[in-house]
Parts: C-alpha cells; structure tokens; sequence
C-alpha cells in the first residue's frame, strides 16, 4: 500500500479535509519563505486537529537548531522533513527520524546521496528548482535508480492524474503532494485531495492484479 503524504497546510478545514481524505501524513512548512509558511505555533494548532494514525510532518529548509526546536517543541511527535542544504550531522542533530529531500536533476547520484543518509527514514525525491521546492514542478522519473537503498518518497509535480502512472513506473514507499491539490498556494482543496488520495489507491489496487 502506498503511503500518501499532503504537504504544505495552513487551515484547519484543509488538515481535517486531508485526513478524511486518507492522508497518512500531512506537512507544514516551517520555511519563512515559502507562500505556504506556518509558524511552529500554528503547525502545532493545526497538528492538534490531526486524528490518531496520522503523522505530522514539520518541512525545514537551512534551519537553526532553534527553529528545529521551537517546531518540535510545538509538534512534539512530528517526523522532520529537511529539504535544504542539510548535512547529515544537522539531520540527525534533533535526534528525530527525519527524511531527506533530494533535488532531482540530470546528473544527480542518488545513490551515493541517500548513502550519506543512512539513518533517514526515507528519501524524498523532488524536482530540483529554484527555492527548493514546492513548486509543482515534476522531474524525469527515469533518472531514479533501481535499488535506492532507503525507502522513496515520490514527489515533484504530481496531481490526482499524474500519480497513477508514478507509482507504476516507480513503487514507490509513499507519494507527497502539494501543487496538485491547491486552489491558490497554501489553500487545498478538498475534491481534489480526496481524488488523489482516490487514484493512489487505484494505483495500488491495479499494481496488486498486475501481481496476481
Ligand atoms: O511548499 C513549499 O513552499 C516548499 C518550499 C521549500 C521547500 C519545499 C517546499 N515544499 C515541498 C513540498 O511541499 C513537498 O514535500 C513536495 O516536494 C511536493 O511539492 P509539489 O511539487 O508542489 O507537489
């Protein structure tokens, strides 16, 4: 089953509509710059709203320790997301499990990058682009190596139609979404997390009969 990650919320009624979704996780960006930007105060409200099972995701790009820790003071149970110019020293600094974003470009050794992570949770693939990420902008799947030895996070660019055909081409261990979801940046919109949510598990239910 593959796991689904919505990325980037900002309102309760977009938090409790992703869950109800089928969301497994759901993400704040705790990155200043970002038009989807929460304070580690409003990440920690709206994560209150979160119903059990369902994990809370705090998205960091270059941050202090002390932003680190204001978020997890806040959100005390979140996995972090470091999509920046992380080291591996400052990932596992908060002694948190963590995922890793890679910027994804002609040329990039995923391999060699994901071995210098070996205690994260998972490495999230996204378009390589200007501020970082978020962009909805896609990347080509075909530069993924086989065998990345930690657990893929698919994303970059994907919708409600485009994630299909990804899990297919690429197994991947979850998918993240933020773009394809959105009325306006930082503003879900719930029809269309509910069918992205929706096509994930037609991607899986058709990946389990190819099997059989
Ligand atoms: O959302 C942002 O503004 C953002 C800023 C800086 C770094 C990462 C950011 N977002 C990452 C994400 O929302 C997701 O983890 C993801 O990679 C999907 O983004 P999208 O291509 O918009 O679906």
């Amino acid at each position: 089953m593959t796991r689904i990650k919505i990325c980037g919320l900002t309102r309760e009624a977009d938090v409790e509509a992703a869950a109800a979704a089928g969301a497994d996780a759901i993400g704040f960006v705790l990155y200043a710059s970002s038009s989807r930007a929460v304070s580690a105060e409003r990440a920690g409200q709206l994560a209150r709203l979160l119903p059990p099972f369902v994990t809370p995701v705090l998205l960091f790009v270059n941050a202090s320790e002390a932003e680190i820790q204001a978020g997890l003071q806040a959100v005390p149970n979140a996995l972090l997301q470091f999509h920046g110019d992380e080291t591996p020293t400052q990932c596992t600094a908060p002694g948190r499990p963590y995922l890793r974003a890679a910027r994804m470009s002609p040329g990039f050794d995923l391999l060699d990058f994901a071995a210098q992570y070996p205690s994260a949770q998972g490495v999230l693939l996204d378009a390589h682009v200007d501020g970082y990420g978020g962009s909805g902008k896609a990347f080509d799947w075909s530069l993924i190596p086989a065998n990345v030895p930690r657990p893929v996070v698919l994303s970059g660019g994907l919708n409600p139609a485009s994630v299909i055909d990804g899990i297919a081409r690429v197994r991947p261990w979850a998918v993240d979404v933020s773009s394809g979801v959105e009325s306006a940046k930082g503003v879900k919109d719930a029809e269309l997390m509910r069918r992205f949510c929706d096509a994930v598990r037609e991607a899986d239910a058709r990946a389990t009969l190819a099997s059989t």
